[in-house]
């Protein structure tokens, strides 16, 4: 995955938004973490992966996947705020033995941990700890990206069709 590609090209679509809805640059970053906060429940909604009452199945995969880079939009935009957006180096995360469950929480954890305090580590926790998420729900880097590119199109027109 090419992240600062994907920087980059976050760093246009919220320069556009920033444009088209007259707002100043300055941080939107408490919005950005509730917004993240909202989509990793959205994410976790569209798995089921907790919902132990029930025995409809997960969503499709592929709407499973645009609700995870929506997510990854603004892990990005957050990164971009931060100012890592131009040296951030992907690692592979080791591969855990661990439930969907609790791989979640672990996401959940480390986005507060964040908000707490928004250092340049906490920032890495948090990106690994999404990363993980995305190995746990199977999909590959190259899946990933791909789903981006093209859930950040259809963030550009909708901003074209005044959103
Ligand atoms: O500064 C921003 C603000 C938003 N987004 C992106 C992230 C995400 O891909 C999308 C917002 O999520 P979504 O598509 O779920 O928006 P919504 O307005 O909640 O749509 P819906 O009601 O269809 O879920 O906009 C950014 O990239 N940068």
């Amino acid at each position: 995955m090419d992240l600062l590609h994907l920087f980059k090209l976050q760093k246009e679509l919220d320069e556009r938004i920033l444009r088209e809805h007259g707002l100043e640059p300055k941080k939107l970053l408490k919005e950005k973490m509730l917004a993240l906060l909202v989509e990793v429940g959205e994410l976790a909604n569209e798995t089921r992966c907790f919902k132990y009452w029930s025995n409809k199945p997960s969503s499709e995969r592929s709407v499973v996947l645009e609700e995870y880079v929506d997510g990854l939009h603004f892990i990005l935009s957050i990164g971009i705020d931060l100012g890592v957006d131009k040296n951030f180096l992907f690692y592979k995360c080791a591969e855990t033995d661990t439930t969907t469950v609790q791989v979640f929480l672990d996401a959940y954890s480390k986005i507060i941990r964040f908000q707490e305090q928004p250092s340049i580590t906490n920032y890495i926790e948090l990106f690994t700890s999404y990363l993980r998420l995305g190995q746990t729900l199977e999909f590959s880097q190259d899946e990933i990206e791909q789903a981006y590119l093209a859930k950040n199109e259809v963030n550009h027109e909708r901003q074209t069709q005044g959103y």
